[in-house]
């Protein structure tokens, strides 16, 4: 049995977290945290969130001392803002637990790229360059070494796992750039209000174009650079991203195909279609990306559809856990 805490508890992510979590069969759930100054420490989670009501009661506690907080856990999960990873994510790694940080603190080692796309200077240099990137079905040996592992954004987890056997396998024509087009709910930006994500407001649209964080965070770890334009959506959860490649010469459907079943044939967690479009309606509240491709010559437009907070966030974040402790995959998922 591993003892586990879950920081940022009261989130969006957080709450997925403590229910697949407390379903675990070998883990223990020591303690759900919020900040030190949250209005939420004291309530119950279920409180927050009526779904977990008879499931998961637990109070959220207010995180004052980390270092406290860490005796006796020995898994941390980080469902927090990224500067707030960022400061307590070497705080519980110093206190001999392996962290996984839903954040993308970690994500991409390149410290410039934090001052530049996320606003602050990273100053934990080395954990950034022993974080493992937690694309699941491709990372599974560097996981099962990692101390700290940074798992991947909810567009890049959709739109790596549609492109990468194709990067893998040399069958895209790299002189055109993968264009992504995804749409996201408005889950994505979190639980705290903001007019960006009032009701009233919503309406589809995209927004942080050319300038996104996940651009950069998709091109260097699928190593080719990428067209990317993130869509808010007005629904609640759910990303469907619609990528249109071009082919190598002579590259046939069936090459496609047997790319795709090399890939992911034995991978639990990610659906491929033979048949049918891929939609968000299909992966709500379930841990899959689901993943179709349609080739006309030699162009290729790949879907994919996943749950934004679940293998976008919290699911992959917990298989994640299993691989890296040797559970089967899917364990608390399915
Ligand atoms: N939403 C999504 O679809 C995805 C989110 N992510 C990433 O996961 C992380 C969490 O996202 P999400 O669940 O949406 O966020 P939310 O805004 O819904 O939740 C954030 C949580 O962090 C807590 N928190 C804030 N400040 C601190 C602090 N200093 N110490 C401890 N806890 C704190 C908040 O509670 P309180 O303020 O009351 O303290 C709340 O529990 C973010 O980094 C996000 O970018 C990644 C992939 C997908
Ligand atoms: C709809 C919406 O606002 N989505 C978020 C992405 C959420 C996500 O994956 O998060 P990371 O910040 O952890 O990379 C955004 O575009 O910023």
């Amino acid at each position: 049995m591993l003892n586990t805490l879950i920081v940022g508890a009261s989130g969006y992510t957080g709450a997925e977290l403590a229910r697949y979590l407390n379903r675990h069969p070998q883990m223990n759930i020591t303690a759900l945290a919020v900040s030190a100054q949250s209005a939420d420490a004291g309530k119950r989670i279920s409180d927050l969130h009526p779904q977990l009501k008879g499931i998961i009661d637990l109070p959220l506690q207010a995180l004052k001392d980390p270092s406290e907080m860490a005796k006796g856990a020995d898994v941390v999960f980080l469902a927090t803002d990224h500067q707030v990873s960022h400061d307590l994510a070497p705080r519980f790694l110093d206190a001999g637990c392996v962290v996984f940080d839903l954040s993308g603190a970690f994500r991409v080692n390149q410290p410039e790229f934090y001052t530049r796309y996320y606003g602050f200077e990273h100053r934990h240099v080395d954990w950034l360059a022993q974080a493992v990137y937690g694309l699941a079905e491709w990372q599974a040996d560097a996981i099962r070494q990692a101390r700290l592992v940074a798992v991947p954004g909810c567009y890049p987890t959709a739109s790596q796992l549609a492109l990468k056997p194709l990067v893998t396998n040399r069958l895209l024509n790299e002189a055109q750039w993968p264009v992504i087009n995804a749409v996201s709910g408005v889950s994505g930006a979190g639980r705290k209000a903001g007019m960006a994500n009032s009701f009233c407001e919503v309406s589809l649209q995209p927004y942080g174009i050319f300038t996104h964080r996940h651009q950069p965070e998709i091109a260097s770890h699928l190593g080719i650079p990428v067209v990317f334009t993130p869509h808010l959506g007005n629904f609640a959860r759910g990303i469907l991203a619609t990528i249109t490649a071009r082919l190598q010469p002579d590259i046939t459907r069936q090459d496609v195909a047997q790319a795709y079943h090399n890939a992911y044939h034995d991978k639990p967690l990610v659906r491929l279609y033979q048949q049918g479009v891929p939609a968000i309606k299909s992966v709500v509240g379930l841990p899959f990306c689901d993943i179709g491709f349609f080739v006309d010559g030699e162009h290729i437009i790949i879907v994919s559809a996943e749950d934004n907070l679940l293998k976008g966030a919290a699911a992959q974040a917990v298989q994640c856990l299993n691989i890296r402790f040797g559970f089967q995959e899917t364990v608390s998922l399915l």
